[in-house]
């Protein structure tokens, strides 16, 4: 049975270009063959990661109508609560059991780009829970900064200038998500009725787990396989947006998440780029066709969710 890689992501920010290209090398095996790696030695402290765990489970703890509150019906900009059951990312399967908390990028109210009404460019809904805001943002910008050092890793390996995705990383449109999977093996059929199969639409997902089983993801060869909790990493995983710039040369990858044993979280964070940056295979595999044409970020971003929440569809 094939595995997940591990690697050490540290290399990246090796002095040594050798070091440096090496580290990518390994990183681009993993976004060619199965789309998934782990990230060690990637610099966010344990206690950050432990402290964002606690942290998920207090709002998932809430009354629900604190929760709603908060939902993400009212939010055009991803944020906010999902509640149990209300989404379906495999829509062919059904509705998964499981409850979500999602953070982005914050601006305040009156920054330019929310006034403007810029898509993807809002304010968070913060819970009222002492300290939660601050403990949340440290971790996202911690997820944020390793998101940045892996796209170096990405540059190196395909062939371009080291810092080519650095001009477009600087604002991007990035979502925190907190996940909590009731335990519900046995009591729902369904191989994937905890989150239904299907791919990231972003660059790359940087997720962390508890050690509750769940998460399974599609092998090349059409095999689902384990992916454990690894204590310490992240399940990083290729999105469909970097597939499309890379004109399919990293591949992302199905996966999802069995009804688990016990009560189950995890948090993702979803990393794309700048809204406003053009999408354009042209500029990553110059050397090839390219298969798909330029998009910007926001309206790609914009055309994956419409079709998985139907929130977001403007009744006709
Ligand atoms: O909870 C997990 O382990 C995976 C979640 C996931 O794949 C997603 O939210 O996109
Ligand atoms: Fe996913």
């Amino acid at each position: 049975m094939q595995s997940l890689p591990l690697i050490s992501v540290a290399g990246l920010n090796s002095e040594d270009p050798a070091v440096r290209a090496e580290t990518a090398r390994q990183l681009g095996v993993a976004c060619r063959e199965i789309g998934f790696f782990y990230a060690v030695d990637h610099g966010i402290p344990a206690e950050v990661m432990a402290g964002a765990f606690a942290n998920a489970k207090r709002v998932f703890e809430l009354p629900l109508e604190t929760k709603q509150d908060m939902s993400i019906k009212k939010s055009p900009h991803n944020r906010g609560y999902v509640a149990m059951a209300d989404e379906k990312l495999n829509p062919e399967a059904g509705a998964d059991m499981k409850e979500a908390f999602n953070i982005g990028t914050d601006f305040p109210a009156d920054h330019p780009d929310v006034l403007a009404g810029k898509p993807f460019r809002g304010v968070n809904f913060w819970p009222p829970i002492d300290g939660w805001r601050e403990a949340m943002l440290g971790y996202f910008d911690g997820c944020l900064n390793l998101g940045r050092l892996i796209h170096k890793g990405f540059a190196i390996d395909l062939g371009l200038p080291e810092d080519f995705f650095v001009s477009h990383l600087d604002s991007p449109i990035a979502t925190l998500r907190m996940l909590r999977y009731p335990a519900s093996a046995g009591q729902i059929d369904r191989e994937d009725g905890g989150a239904g199969a299907h791919t990231d639409y972003g660059n790359v997902t940087l997720l962390a787990t508890d050690k509750v089983a769940g998460l399974q993801v599609l092998t090349r060869q059409g095999q689902w396989i384990d992916a454990p909790h690894v204590e310490g990493a992240f399940v990083c995983n290729i999105g469909d947006c970097l597939m499309r710039w890379s004109n399919d040369t990293y591949v992302s990858t199905p996966h999802r998440v069995r009804p688990p044993e016990q009560e189950r979280y995890s948090i993702a964070f979803f990393l794309e780029v700048n809204p406003d940056s053009i999408v354009d295979p042209r500029d990553v595999v110059p050397s090839e066709a390219p298969k798909y044409e330029p998009i910007t970020c926001a309206e790609y971003l914009a055309a994956r969710l419409n079709a998985t929440y139907e929130h977001r569809v403007e009744p006709s």
